[in-house]
């Protein structure tokens, strides 16, 4: 490793260094590429705050504020700062609700008033709308459910709020409430703002590009009230904004008084793949990166396929075996997990690694999205942090760990049931083995058992406690018990939430017809351990090898569009308009994650291109200069 590569940015993490002083603070925006280390820089620069000025941090009972994009930089910036007490690291959510919680007289008085405006803008609609579509009753079904939970208000005296949870009880405040209500507080009261510098008289914002525009508006003007006493560190790269709730123009809007350190080389990527991220990115700010000394070459390689292609994953495999013959790193080689495959979108995903009868039918529900991306959420619970865990163990003959898991949370093996059965306890034991037995058998079966399958059989073994929202399914012939969720006893329940729950229970009674070992696949990806990802879902990681796909069709109506990026197809009359009032485009979205998954790369990248007539999409693509003519390869039907 060249210390002179070590040295090439070190102007920026001493000016950085040099505006986190606590007695005379100074904002900065830094700006620097993909790979340039910001997260380095951040995580060197806190260190080195603690160390210097720990005393006064100490003293003051102040603290170093970070805020990261997800839970997992979180994790990963906590460990390694050694989880410094005068650190506080957490996402924006967890940031915004630590800052407004116990502000509840505030809450229900924003909330009341939200709650009126949205029912008056519905109104309105409905007065303009047709009466007796669809369109109507589901307005006045939201106002009805508005109404109702704007009557309920005074009887909250206080609200809950979980940064990773559902929220769904009525006294629960959803995500975008939240930020909504941290931004409207922060900008109307005084105190809030003093509390907010007087705590954190440094903050620090990861992935700044993203996060959320009122929130971001507001730092900055209270940066501009604070600014002798408060910093407010930006990093990110706007190249690599990606969600659309990021600030547009950020670098437009940060003041002349701040300082704006760049870092220009980037550390993670090959030569190859730094040389066609600056291409991508020159158009936009004309940055260009340089590579380390000691950076390999690396490979870059397009492959362009018609988008009528029915396996798509043979397809995709035939790559990996070219891609290990273009490296020579065998590691390419079909069906390794050492790729990393990068889809548009979970679906695609989905599709690719096998697991789409199970995942697509719980996706489709809105209410349990988040929590089922993130495997949370009782029914999913039972099954990967239960069944799961114990058929590993079984598959590996590891009885410490099985009996372990039975143990904790069987109802077989409750302490009441063991005391009960006084002598007879053996007996108990040899019901619980013999149910993991049969649970082995009926997973390991020749013809793959249903989810539901299983489901029933656990049930009626009793080997674990089976979640409410799965009741219905545990039996044999699907009667839904008396006084249970979706039960005839649960008149009492408001039609919205009833509404959800059907649609929950919906997406479970599909999503158990799909095969067991689906299940298993869907909890790889989620725990990000598969070998897919999502585009947006790798933002801040690296893998060695990438394989980018790009696909407009099974992309559509993700306001993402690879044709016009790629020059294959014309931009559309509002592209133009959007351009010429300098708005933004969806080839500008497309690029800025094109540029995001590219530049995820450490050695090699296959960009697989499904077009609809893949020889003008080649000769488009030529011309774009990006990839080499020997770079591109058109692979036919
Ligand atoms: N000065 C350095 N010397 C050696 N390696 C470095 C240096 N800075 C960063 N790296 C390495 O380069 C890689 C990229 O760093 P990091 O993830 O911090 O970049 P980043 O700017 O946050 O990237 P991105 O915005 O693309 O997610 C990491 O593997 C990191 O360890």
């Amino acid at each position: 490793m060249s210390a002179a590569d070590d040295q090439f940015d070190a102007e920026a993490d001493k000016t950085i260094l040099a505006c986190l002083d606590l007695d005379k603070p100074r904002s900065f925006f830094l700006y620097a590429g993909a790979g340039s280390g910001k997260t380095r820089s951040l995580v060197d620069a806190i260190r080195t705050v603690c160390r210097e000025q720990g005393r006064h941090l100490s003293l003051t009972g102040q603290k170093i504020g970070v805020i990261t994009y997800t839970n997992a930089a979180c994790d990963e910036i906590k460990q390694r700062l050694e989880f410094d007490p005068r650190v506080e690291v957490s996402t924006i959510h967890a940031f915004a609700w630590s800052l407004i919680a116990r502000y509840d007289t505030d809450m229900r008085r924003w909330l009341a008033t939200r709650l009126l405006q949205d029912v008056a803008e519905l109104e309105e609609a409905q007065a303009k709308g047709r009466a007796g579509s669809k369109a109507a009753a589901d307005r006045a079904r939201s106002i009805e459910s508005k109404l109702r939970r704007h009557a309920g208000l005074d009887a909250i005296t206080r609200f809950v709020y979980s940064p990773t949870g559902d929220n769904r009880t009525r006294d629960a405040l959803s995500h975008a409430e939240v930020i909504a209500m941290t931004a409207d507080f922060l900008g109307a009261k005084p105190g809030l703002r003093r509390l907010l510098v007087t705590r954190f008289p440094i903050l620090l914002i990861d992935e700044s590009q993203d996060t959320s525009r009122r929130l971001m508006d507001v730092l900055l003007d209270v940066e501009t009230a604070y600014r002798d006493t408060f910093c407010l560190g930006l990093f990110g790269d706007l190249m690599q904004r990606i969600y659309a709730d990021g600030k547009d123009r950020l670098a437009e809007a940060i003041p002349a008084s701040w300082a704006r350190p760049r870092k220009r080389m980037n550390h993670r990527c090959p030569t190859r793949v730094i040389e066609l991220i600056n291409k991508l990115r020159h158009d936009i700010d004309g940055e260009k990166q340089v590579p380390r000394s000691d950076a390999r070459v690396g490979v870059v390689r397009l492959f362009v396929v018609p988008h009528a292609t029915a396996d798509k994953t043979a397809v995709e495999a035939m790559i990996a075996a070219k891609m290990a013959q273009f490296t020579g790193d065998q590691t390419w080689a079909a069906g390794s997990e050492a790729i990393k495959r990068l889809a548009l979108e979970h679906l695609m995903s989905a599709r690719r690694f096998g697991f789409e009868a199970f995942f697509e039918p719980l996706y489709s529900v809105e209410r349990i999205r988040t929590s089922f991306l993130q495997g949370t959420g009782a029914g999913i619970g039972l099954f990967t942090r239960e069944i799961l865990p114990l058929v590993a163990a079984l598959r590996a003959s590891d009885r410490f760990a099985a009996a372990a898991i039975v143990r904790r949370t069987s109802p077989l093996l409750e302490r009441k049931a063991l005391e009960d059965a006084g002598d007879k306890q053996s007996d108990i034991l040899n019901k619980a083995k013999a149910a993991c037995e049969g649970l082995l058998a009926l997973v390991s079966a020749d013809e793959q058992p249903s989810a539901r399958a299983v489901l029933g059989y656990v049930a009626e073994t009793r080997l674990f406690t089976i979640p409410d929202v799965l009741v219905p399914f545990a039996t044999a012939d699907e009667d839904v018990p008396e006084g249970h969720p979706g039960g005839e006893a649960n008149e009492e329940a408001d039609e919205e939430e009833e509404i959800d729950l059907n649609s929950e229970l919906g997406g479970w009674r599909q999503a158990l017809e799909a095969p067991f070992d689906q299940i298993e696949k869907y909890d790889r990806y989620v725990r990000g351990v598969s070998q897919f990802d999502t585009h947006q879902g790798v933002k801040g990681l690296e893998f060695p090898r990438v394989m980018v796909i790009a696909s407009d069709e099974e992309a559509r109506g993700f306001m993402f569009a690879y044709d016009k990026l790629f020059g294959v197809k014309d931009k559309s009359k509002t592209d133009l308009e959007n351009e010429a009032a300098g708005k933004e485009t969806s080839i500008d979205r497309t690029r800025r994650l094109f540029y995001v998954t590219c530049s995820r790369a450490e050695e090699s990248l296959a960009v697989v291109y499904y077009a609809a007539d893949p020889a003008l999409a080649r000769d488009a693509m030529i011309q774009t200069c990006w990839f080499e003519r020997d770079e591109i390869e058109l692979l036919g039907p």
